[in-house]
């Protein structure tokens, strides 16, 4: 696997295997990976020649500067675990690299962001906008892949490739969990053992809330549910807890036969923030 930590570079190796013929596949992370993340290694590595991956901790998408001093940072374990999944080279880039004057460029993607991480973490969607851009230029993948733990985010870069015309294609895969139902994300690792202990119980709450959806019940009432279920657990201050529609994000009133629906949650944990959300088709 090559390893690359300037744009130039990155930038070269990609044109090379361009100009050869071959297909890149691209997967931006934020590294400390997981099964999550190497499932879409492994997707890229199965359609594509080449695979890329980036890590990057990108500070212009952390609304909370505490959150990004202490994201988990493991490069060498990383370089390892992408090496054996299949991925060709890895993009390693400095803040410098990346940003070597502050970006301004503002997004506005509407209705879209008004909701769920675009409400409650003001910028966080200009700043994952602006450094996907930035590495779909160098990069020029002829796809690029992301994971349904980040439902809004990938609803967000389809917006961003068809407002910009970016010539690829953006691939989805599920979100991985542990074996007791908690998805797997990269903050899981900044969590006490007696909050890792009640963790689950995030996803029960999804999975009880998405029993209650297709029985159909009520968003506000499947929504209120939620909430009092996560309240009785003190160590969870749930940010929200969303019924929404799965293609606009917008909060559902009532269920309309043939939409898919998102139950989305953010709730704090400790000092760590976790997302998830699950998916249910109405018939
Ligand atoms: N459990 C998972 N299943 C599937 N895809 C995932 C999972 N976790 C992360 N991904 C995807 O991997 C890509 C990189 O995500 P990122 O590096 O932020 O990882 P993360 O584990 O979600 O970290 P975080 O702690 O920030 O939530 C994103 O497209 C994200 O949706
Ligand atoms: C897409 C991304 C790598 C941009 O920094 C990040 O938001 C993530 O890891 O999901
Ligand atoms: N996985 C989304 C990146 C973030 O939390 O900033």
């Amino acid at each position: 696997m090559d390893l690359f930590t300037t744009a130039a570079g990155l930038l070269a190796y990609a044109e090379t295997a361009r100009r050869a013929g071959q297909r890149i596949g691209f997967v931006p992370t934020m590294g400390a990976l997981h099964d999550g993340h190497l499932q879409l290694v492994r997707a890229a590595a199965n359609d594509c020649d080449v695979v890329i991956a980036s890590i990057f901790v990108n500070p212009t998408q952390f609304n909370n500067p505490e959150d990004f001093r202490l994201y988990p940072r493991l490069p060498e374990t990383d370089a390892d675990l992408l090496r054996s999944a299949g991925c060709t080279a890895l993009f390693l880039p400095s803040v410098e690299e990346m940003y070597p004057q502050p970006a301004v460029l503002k997004f506005n993607f509407g209705a879209l962001e008004s909701v769920m991480e675009g409400a409650h973490r003001p910028g966080h969607f200009n700043g994952v906008a602006t450094v996907v851009s930035k590495l779909f230029h160098l990069v020029r993948p002829h796809r690029a892949y992301f994971g349904q733990k980040d439902w809004q985010q990938v609803a967000v870069v389809k917006q961003l490739v068809a407002d910009l015309s970016f010539d690829l294609e953006i691939v989805a895969y599920p979100t991985i969990r542990e074996a007791d139902g908690l998805a797997m994300s990269s903050r899981n690792r900044r969590l006490t053992p007696e909050e890792r202990a009640v963790a689950p119980q995030l996803y029960q709450a999804l999975a009880q809330a998405a029993e209650q959806v297709r029985q159909g019940m009520p968003p506000a009432q499947v929504q209120a549910g939620a909430l009092a279920t996560l309240a009785r657990e003190p160590r969870f201050t749930p940010e929200y807890f969303e019924v929404a529609d799965a293609q606009t994000l917008q909060p559902l009133t009532d269920y309309a036969p043939g939409r898919a629906v998102v139950l989305c949650l953010a709730v704090h944990l400790g000092a760590v923030r976790l997302i998830d959300n699950v998916i249910v088709s109405l018939g």
